[in-house]
């Protein structure tokens, strides 16, 4: 496979390790304007480093993107004259609807919008996806690549703002949720390492309960909740302090800001 990454910022690196990781490219440009902090990556010998968005598109098949909202449109036209039928169109970019997408490169382009996370640098990333009718047809292979970097599944347009909350932005929830609980068990009297340690792989222990095991949390939580056990002592307090309810609020705190940006 030949993938080009146009802006290789926060999001665009992660995917580039994610595919390095894996072995998945023939070859991989990775674009962006100032490459100096990046040019180590041709290290590795299929990589190529540019700021020539231009050159990577014609050198590759697969192109994602993950610039700010504000610097894509430019860049749709800067390479628009470029495209051809082999070229599957990979927008990262939040707020950026098919449609526009469509009014730029022609419906005729294949165009995938997906909504991966920062995990995808470890091959952990939840990635939602939506394709144009001209992408449809293309859309497995969107779903191969996603796969290979995480677990991928296939939503409705309409979902995407939400999908960016729950799956991108949730990084940083459940980041500031371990980090939490590392705080909770330093106070308790272990050393910050070891405190990381166990907030972090109880976090992933939860949560591969939950996909190896099928169950719903609530079945988890009856397992571990004693009667009158420390457990329901501390899940109620927490509760009581509003955990849940302030965790629902932030989504939608989140989601009311993305549909704000999108306004714009
Ligand atoms: N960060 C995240 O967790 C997620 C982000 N997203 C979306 O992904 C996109 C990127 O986000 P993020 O990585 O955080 O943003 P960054 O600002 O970290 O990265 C954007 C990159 O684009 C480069 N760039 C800007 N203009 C051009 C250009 N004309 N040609 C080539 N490269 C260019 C910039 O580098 P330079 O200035 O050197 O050109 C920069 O490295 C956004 O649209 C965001 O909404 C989606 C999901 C998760
Ligand atoms: O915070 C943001 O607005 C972007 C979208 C998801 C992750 N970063």
């Amino acid at each position: 496979m030949k993938i080009a990454i146009i802006g290789t910022g926060n999001l665009g690196l992660s995917i580039a390790k994610g595919l390095i990781k894996n072995n998945t490219t023939t070859s991989l440009y990775l674009t962006k304007r100032n490459t100096e902090s990046i040019e180590n990556w041709e290290e590795y010998g299929n990589v190529k480093v540019t700021a020539d968005n231009r050159e990577a598109v014609k050198k590759s098949d697969i192109l994602i993107f993950a610039v700010q909202p504000n610097q894509f449109e430019s860049i749709l036209k800067e390479i628009n004259d470029l495209l051809h039928e082999n070229h599957v169109v990979i927008s990262t970019i939040t707020g950026f609807k098919i449609e526009r997408m469509e009014s730029i490169l022609g419906s005729d382009t294949n165009i995938i919008r997906s909504m991966p996370n920062t995990a995808i640098s470890v091959g952990k990333s939840m990635t939602c996806l939506c394709a144009n009718e001209k992408g449809k047809k293309r859309i497995q292979l969107a779903e191969a690549i996603f796969n290979g970097l995480g677990t991928s599944i296939i939503i409705e347009e309409r979902l995407m703002q939400a999908a960016t909350v729950i799956c991108a932005s949730g990084i940083a929830f459940w980041m500031r949720l371990i980090r939490a609980t590392t705080q909770g068990a330093i106070q308790l009297g272990f050393d910050a390492e070891e405190a990381q340690q166990m907030a972090m792989q109880t976090c992933a222990g939860a949560a591969n309960l939950l996909i190896q095991g099928g169950n719903h949390p609530e079945q988890e939580i009856d397992k571990v909740t004693t009667p009158r056990g420390c457990t329901i002592e501390g899940l109620n307090e927490m509760e009581h302090q509003g955990l849940s309810s302030s965790l629902i609020r932030g989504i939608v705190a989140s989601f009311n800001k993305i549909n704000q940006i999108a306004e714009k």
